[in-house]
């Protein structure tokens, strides 16, 4: 990789604020915060910026996605003191070559300026929160300082339910759909402009989309930050957590042809890994798996606790749009314990009977001992 190819990020001012790197190995959490256009992302990060004191957050605005701007600012919040960084960027965006050299340049800037303890990002309104969650989360793995932590969507009380029943031209998911199925943590914001009986609209409608994720409701996106920040939702950490809420998935059933759902099911047993890989690449990457009548079941989110032959730990699977991450946990599988296999699928045309047949036949088939 040529160091021409990465953005330089120029912070203003060379007698900069003191550095405070304490760990230098400690790898630094981004948490992407997404919602529909005037949900209350802004709010929502400065309410973080003003509450925390003792972290050293970086916040990047609202520029992701959007291949205009010649610079970015960046704000930095320590203790309780918000100042500005410049991005300028010799390609001219942070998105156009995001992959690789967004991330570069967020490590560039500490190097310079000592570490952050921690990162929030603001997507557009209209941004797929999946590309930009898949860049940071690949980069993990290559030795990146950064890693990827979780995905906010704030969601509008009042217009929410306007832009997730929205059509698009083309079959496209609309963005507002998108970003509650991707995320980790839904914020229903502006709960003070709608009655008790349209709250309650809005909740079942993203509830019907995202059975997994956890929803707060909120005024000026006051949340309590413990729901907001570490929440590991991309690594192994959040297998035990992933476990119990596997347990009580709210899986859903399409009152529309094309509404997105939650699917779950369970199968239980060792399976081959290798077998494992074949499924989800037939389902993310292939895209040959259909439903009943024909059409393409299209993932956008994949969670899941497996049982691999040979590992002696449950196995968390991890998908977003076309990639995936298997990862052991720290959950050892007991002597007495019945292995089996939990998925839950976030997507459209999802049909649970056919998937779990295909599942089945897919880990079978490698076997050869049916
Ligand atoms: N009534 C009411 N207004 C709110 C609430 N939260 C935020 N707002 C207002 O809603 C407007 C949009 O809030 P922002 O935080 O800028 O929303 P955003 O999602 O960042 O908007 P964009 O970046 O433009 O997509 C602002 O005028 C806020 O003051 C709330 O709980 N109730
Ligand atoms: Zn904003």
């Amino acid at each position: 990789m040529e160091d021409e190819d990465c953005p330089d990020l120029v912070p203003i001012g060379t007698d900069g604020a003191e550095q405070t790197d304490a760990s230098p190995g400690r790898k630094i959490p981004v948490t992407i915060i997404t919602g529909y256009l005037g949900a209350g992302k802004t709010t929502l990060l400065n309410y973080i910026l003003t509450e925390q004191h003792n972290k050293r957050i970086a916040v990047i605005l609202n520029e992701f996605g959007e291949g205009s701007a010649l610079e970015k600012s960046l704000a930095i919040s320590q203790g309780g003191e918000l100042y500005e960084e410049w991005l300028e960027l010799r390609n001219g965006c942070l998105c156009c070559s995001v992959k690789d050299s967004g991330v570069k340049a967020i490590e560039n800037l500490m190097q310079r300026r000592g570490k952050f303890d921690y990162i929030l990002l603001e997507t557009t309104g209209l941004a797929d929160p999946g590309a930009v969650a898949s860049m940071f989360w690949v980069d993990s793995e290559l030795g990146s300082d950064i890693y990827l932590d979780g995905i906010v969507s704030v969601v509008d009380a009042k217009y929410g339910l306007q832009h997730l029943t929205e059509e698009k031209p083309e079959d496209l998911i609309n963005e507002a759909s998108r970003q509650v199925a991707l995320a980790d943590l839904i914020i229903i914001n502006k709960t003070d402009l709608v009655s008790e009986e349209e709250l309650n609209k809005v909740r079942t409608s993203v509830r019907s989309i995202n059975g997994l994720v956890k929803i707060l409701e909120t005024q000026r996106s006051r949340v309590d930050l413990s729901n907001v920040l570490d929440l590991h939702a991309f690594d192994s950490l959040s297998g035990v957590s992933l476990q119990k809420k596997l347990e009580h998935v709210k899986t859903t059933h399409a009152h529309l042809d094309k509404a997105i759902i939650t699917v779950t099911f369970e199968v239980p047993g060792n399976i081959k890994e290798e077998n494992l890989n074949l499924f989800i690449q037939n389902l993310l990457w292939e895209k040959n798996v259909k439903d009943k009548t024909g059409c393409t079941m299209d993932v956008i989110r994949l969670k899941g606790l497996v049982s691999i032959q040979g590992k002696s730990h449950q196995v968390i699977v991890q998908g977003v749009h076309e990639l995936y991450d298997l990862e052991e946990t720290s959950v050892a599988w007991k002597e007495d314990e019945k292995r089996t296999n939990r998925l839950v699928l976030i997507g459209r045309n999802l049909d649970k009977e056919t998937i779990k047949e295909v599942f089945i036949a897919t880990v079978r088939e490698e076997q050869g001992n049916s």
